[in-house]
């Protein structure tokens, strides 16, 4: 098959092309490089340095499917400049759907988030959950969820929109390189290698056993495995809307005290003040992913993850 992969020079979009052309499928990566890196794009797919908002030009009906990475999602920035999230989260998307009309491209995966649920109502949370996110980035991630619906119903596609939840690891060069970074696990490491001095521990008063927040850590590989299920499971007209977790929750103490276990270096923490918007407990319920896609995670260990991530982080460290 051939695919087109928005964001495909990104972390996320980067392992999902790898896993692809795996598979033994073509792969093209639309990417602006707005915040990915060219040389994230991994080997053996064109690449074309360009916004989704020109999709346009790209598409043609030789291309079997997208899978829609391209996205800002900083959930703190979309806070403060929250029509940077309207105008790149939508209307990207927007023209990305029109463009794929035109040319006939009738499959679609995207890359929607947990933060549409906002505050959970219940432990795990399902997808019939209510959504209220509580930025501006999960409200943009939520839009584009609806307008998906839309277009599935109308015209036909055939489209699923999996919502991440806290996504971490390394596949082989494809790693996490935000910048600036603001994921816990990267910044933790980031101390192991010296980098920083401590880790901020954004709050210890949550009603949670340690008084940390919990989140649920999905390895990247395996988030990336579901992507090319949901590609073959989805039908025309259908929008699968579905969680990927493993359905266990990890406190930020408990990812600290492992980052020093799989690292074997010290890592101070200071506790400071809770982040803006921050649930307690973010924790997936995984069912929908195993019934409708047969998706089970292989590396939902923590310390296996942290191990991954920290592999990238020293190569990228002794590259620099
Ligand atoms: N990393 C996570 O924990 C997480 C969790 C939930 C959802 N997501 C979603 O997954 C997707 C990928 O996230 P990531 O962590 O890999 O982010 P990333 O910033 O590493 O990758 C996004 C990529 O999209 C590109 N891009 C952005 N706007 C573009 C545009 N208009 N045209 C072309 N390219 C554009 C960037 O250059 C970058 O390479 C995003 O849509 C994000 O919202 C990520
Ligand atoms: O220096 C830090 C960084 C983070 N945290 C905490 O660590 C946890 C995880 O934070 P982070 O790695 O920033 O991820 P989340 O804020 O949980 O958000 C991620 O996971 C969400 C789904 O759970 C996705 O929607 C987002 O896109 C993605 O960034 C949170 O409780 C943070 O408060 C700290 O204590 N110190």
């Amino acid at each position: 098959m051939k695919y087109l992969v928005t964001g495909g020079a990104g972390y996320v979009g980067s392992v999902v092309a790898a896993h692809l052309l795996e598979a033994g499928h073509e792969v093209t990566v639309l990417d602006d490089l707005s915040t990915g890196f060219r040389e994230g794009v991994p080997a053996g797919a064109r690449f074309i340095e360009g916004r989704v908002q020109d999709a346009a030009r790209h598409l043609d009906a030789s291309y079997d499917g997208v899978l829609h990475f391209a996205a800002f999602s900083q959930v703190g920035e979309s806070v403060t400049d929250p029509e940077k999230y309207w105008v790149n989260n939508v209307g990207g998307t927007m023209a990305l759907l029109a463009a794929m009309r035109d040319a006939g491209v009738r499959r679609l995966v995207f890359s929607s988030t947990a933060a549409t649920y906002g505050e959970p109502v219940s432990t795990p949370v399902t997808e019939t959950d209510p959504t209220a996110p509580t930025s501006p980035y999960g409200a943009s991630k939520l839009a584009v969820d609806h307008m998906i619906t839309g277009e599935a119903r109308a015209h036909g596609l055939a489209a699923a929109s999996l919502r991440y939840f806290n996504v971490a690891g390394a596949y082989g060069d494809c790693g996490e390189r935000h910048d600036p970074e603001s994921h816990l696990i990267p910044l933790v490491l980031q101390v192991a290698l010296g980098g920083r001095q401590s880790i901020s521990v954004y709050g210890d008063d949550y009603p949670t056993p340690d008084g940390t927040c919990v989140r649920d850590y999905i390895h990247v590989a395996d988030l990336a495995e579901a992507h090319l299920l949901a590609m073959d499971a989805v039908t025309p007209g259908e929008h699968l809307i579905c969680n990927l977790g493993n359905g266990n929750g990890f406190s930020v103490r408990e990812v600290i005290e492992t980052v020093r276990e799989v690292t074997g270096h010290p890592v101070p923490e200071v506790v400071a003040a809770r982040r803006a918007g921050d649930p307690a407990v973010l924790v997936a319920s995984a069912v929908t992913a195993r019934e409708r896609l047969g998706w089970q995670p292989s590396r939902p260990d923590l310390a296996g993850i942290v191990a991954d991530a920290w592999e990238f982080a020293r190569k990228r460290e002794a590259g620099r």
